[in-house]
């Protein structure tokens, strides 16, 4: 028997997407961004020297393909990657007509998105008078706030205050097709917050709209505002059956870790363990011993996206890859011989690029366990085709198996 750990490190793209100027960040379309070779080009600078220093390093990831992979990518080369890769690896191109976190989850899992997601426009307000009644009668407000495109982390700073003294819910959206409700977890209370974001959902996944998100945060005028871990995602169903149906369809478990619970409506998913990135690369460490033979992990590591990416930190963002990188040992040591570890982005991020949003961006495959092999340029979908393969599950849907 074999096992699958599919890892999804959020937002880490290697640039090179063919339809990169179809799709735009404030404004400007995303062809040349590449989240990967502008970091390690930042750290070459020393433009990255906030609590690390100097080239980025992650070894073990470069050790399995990761500078050939942004080279295969994109043509560019990342300062302090590019070891002769020891695993498998090489690059997916997305062909979903999104750059947002479903899309590119339900890609490699099997299943392209088959329609045009809606956007909210970037005028004001964002949104249409009568999605605006509708939520301020199931939140029984007077009122919104925000109605508008933004960071999650600079509205809150600019409304917290009069979100206070009004009670009213903060609404915004972004280059994805989202609609995002910030609210006080005291003061308008989370319940009521997850209720509302609840109650709305059916009304945006039917005009397309893929996620409502509750953003619940803490804090005062004095102290500032901060989010908080009760994020939650009321996502649309994926529109057919993914990897995680047909392993468990074969009867075979499948184990979620972090957001894959919320991507996937919980469809096809046995268990789920959730945290912080720190709390989920535990998880991920605990099932290394504890999933049974067969069985497919599956595992989505937010914070490069949500702390780094969006917020255009590229220190941290590097730190934060360095800390992933450091740990894989640990989860090299617990494999066991069929294991297979797929390391994969579901799109771009890139924290040297305007705006706050999403790039589009073709984004790393890396494997363990089958030793040195390059794959070459393939789809997301080929992912969850690979994956059904090595663990002799039937497969649906465009992708074919690399392996
Ligand atoms: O700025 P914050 O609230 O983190 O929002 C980001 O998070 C959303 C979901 O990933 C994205 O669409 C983007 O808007
Ligand atoms: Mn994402
Ligand atoms: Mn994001």
């Amino acid at each position: 028997m074999t096992r699958a750990f599919l890892v999804v490190i959020d937002s880490v793209g290697c640039g090179g997407a063919p339809d990169a100027g179809a799709f735009f960040s404030d404004g400007m379309p995303d062809t040349g961004a590449n989240t990967l070779a502008h970091i390690a080009h930042a750290c070459a600078a020393g433009a990255a020297e906030n609590g690390r220093t100097g080239l980025l390093n992650l070894h073990n990831l470069d050790n399995l393909g990761l500078g050939a992979a942004i080279r295969l990518a994109s043509g560019e080369a990342a300062p302090g990657l590019g070891a002769a890769p020891q695993g498998l690896w090489g690059a997916a191109t997305e062909t979903s007509p999104g750059k947002d976190t479903p899309s590119g989850h339900w890609e490699l899992a099997g299943v392209p998105v088959p329609w045009d997601w809606h956007y909210f426009p970037r005028e004001l307000p964002a949104f249409p008078e009568a999605l605006l009644a509708e939520t301020r009668s199931l939140a029984g407000t007077d009122g919104t706030l925000g109605n508008c495109h933004a960071s999650g982390t600079e509205i809150i700073a600019q409304l917290g205050e009069e979100h206070l003294r009004t009670g009213w819910p903060i609404l915004y959206t972004s280059a994805d097709s989202v609609f995002q409700i910030a609210a006080h977890e005291q003061a308008f209370g989370l319940d009521r917050l997850l209720r509302l974001c609840e109650a709305i959902a059916p009304r945006l996944h039917a005009m397309r709209v893929g996620r409502v998100i509750a953003r619940p945060f803490v804090g005062s005028p004095e102290t500032g505002f901060a989010r908080t871990q009760n994020r939650h995602d009321y996502a649309i169903a994926p529109p057919a059956p993914t990897l995680c149906d047909w392993v468990q369809g074969a009867g075979r478990r499948v184990q979620a870790i972090g957001k894959i619970g919320d991507i996937f409506s919980m469809r096809g998913i046995d268990e789920l363990r959730k945290g912080s990135d720190a709390d989920l690369m535990e998880h991920w460490v605990a099932l290394m011993d504890e999933a049974p033979e067969g069985s497919l992990t599956f595992a989505n590591f937010v914070e490069f996206d949500s702390l780094y990416g969006h917020r255009r930190d590229v220190a941290g963002y590097a730190r934060a890859l360095e800390w992933f990188d450091a740990q894989l040992p640990r989860v090299f040591d617990r494999m066991r011989p069929g294991d297979l570890i797929l390391i994969t982005a579901d799109h771009g991020n890139d924290p040297t690029w305007p705006g706050t949003d999403h790039t589009r961006e073709r984004v790393p495959v890396l494997g363990a366990g089958l030793g040195p092999r390059a794959v070459g340029l393939v789809a997301f979908a080929d992912v969850a085709a690979s994956i059904a393969a090595h663990l002799d599950v039937p497969a649906q849907g465009p992708g074919r198996s690399f392996l």
